[in-house]
């Protein structure tokens, strides 16, 4: 891939605040006076006219250019590269509407194409909401398992897709994602876990440049059970999981109760958080980095990142919504791509010809 594919961002809810974001990062491109650092180039999958509506409704003068990936990077200095797809979005900013699932998923879709052969670095995926989605059918519980789901190569399965919310204090990885907290318990199991840990364990290292991550296992139960008396999960599933990573030489520790491993000394001794369930773990990670938290998706063949937060309707529309967690994750992405470049096989070089 050139060194110069752009990254691809899906712009999300039409309704939430996905398109204010994307504006206002745009905007931010070059940098701060203050030193903040610049956005790399990005084209937007979207309806161009969603975008320009909502320009105009937040006062902001962007020029806007339908072009391909391969011309996004020369018109980003002075142009938002928008690639056209998808319906005609006809709700309006801040109302939820199930109408909107349909441009969502024609955005996704068109930037998975991109980023799948090859014509985008990365895929970077603003906020739908997920009970619109469901309430249109879309029959995934995120964009995390959609994505798995279109990932898997034809007559073999889906890859195991794990969910990281990475920010430079913490990262953490909910092991259950979006279900039920009833329904945890049940759905823990030490494969889950070791498989959960060596996902984690391969991607840092070969992602993020970590040879040996230092992954800590969160207990389910107060106190991470307390030896069994508060709950049995911890010794009967953590554990073992636990054990089974370390003898495959992964720096693996736990049951450790949740509630002490995120003071700041404790965060100091591992690199990744793993915990049981989704609040568990990214409450601490949004509390300590929500403006600058991104959701990144381990497991899958490309390079997937996201904003932390959600679609925000209450704010879509207004000027208020801060852009720093998509400018994190469109930063981020553009890293783990060009780490992922310098790190492929240069191209055999090509044979001599034969003097004549
Ligand atoms: N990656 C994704 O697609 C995600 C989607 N969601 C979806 O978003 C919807 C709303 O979820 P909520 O729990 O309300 O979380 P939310 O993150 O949308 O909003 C929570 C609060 O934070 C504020 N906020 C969020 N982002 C902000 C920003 N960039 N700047 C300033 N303030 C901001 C909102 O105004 C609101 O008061 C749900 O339907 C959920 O499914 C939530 C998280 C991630
Ligand atoms: N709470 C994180 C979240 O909802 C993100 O989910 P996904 O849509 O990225 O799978």
């Amino acid at each position: 891939m050139p060194a110069a594919s752009p990254l691809v961002l899906a712009l999300g809810d039409p309704a939430g605040i996905g398109p204010d974001v994307a504006l206002a990062a745009f905007l931010r491109r070059r940098g701060t006076e203050g030193g903040a650092e610049a956005v790399p180039a990005f084209i937007v999958a979207s309806d161009p006219a969603a975008l320009a509506a909502r320009a105009r409704l937040l006062n902001l003068d962007i020029p806007l250019v339908e072009t391909t990936p391969e011309g996004a990077v020369a018109h980003f200095a002075n142009a938002l590269p928008v690639l056209p797809a998808g319906p005609a979005f006809t709700g309006r900013a801040g109302r939820p509407d199930a109408s909107s699932a349909a441009c969502v998923v024609a955005s996704l879709e068109a930037a998975l194409g991109l980023v799948t052969t090859g014509r985008a670095a990365a895929l970077v995926t603003n906020p739908l909401a997920k009970s619109v989605m469901y309430e249109a059918g879309f029959p995934f519980p995120g964009h995390t398992e959609w994505l798995a789901d279109r990932a898997g190569a034809p007559g073999r399965p889906a890859p195991h897709p794990v969910m990281m919310i990475w920010s430079d204090q913490l990262a953490v990885v909910p092991a259950t994602i979006h279900v039920p907290y009833a329904d945890v318990p049940a759905l823990l199991s030490v494969d889950l876990l070791v498989e959960t840990g060596r996902i984690v364990a391969r991607d840092m290292a070969r992602r993020f440049g970590i040879a040996r991550p230092r992954l800590a296992f969160c207990g389910l139960n107060p106190h991470a059970g307390e030896e069994g008396t508060l709950g049995g999960e911890d010794e009967a599933i953590v554990r073992p999981a636990v054990e089974a990573l370390k003898r495959e030489g992964i720096l693996a520790t736990g049951p450790l109760p949740a509630d002490t491993m995120f003071h700041p000394e404790a965060r100091a001794r591992y690199d990744v958080a793993v915990g049981m369930y989704h609040d568990q773990v990214l409450i601490p990670a949004k509390t300590l980095a929500f403006h600058d938290g991104v959701n990144v998706t381990l497991g899958l063949p490309f390079i997937r990142t996201s904003p932390d937060h959600g679609t925000a309707f209450d704010i879509a529309g207004t000027g208020r919504a801060n852009p720093s967690s998509l400018m994190a994750a469109l930063r981020l992405a553009r890293r783990l791509a060009d780490a992922e470049a310098a790190a492929r096989p240069a191209p055999a070089p090509a044979p001599a010809l034969a003097r004549a």
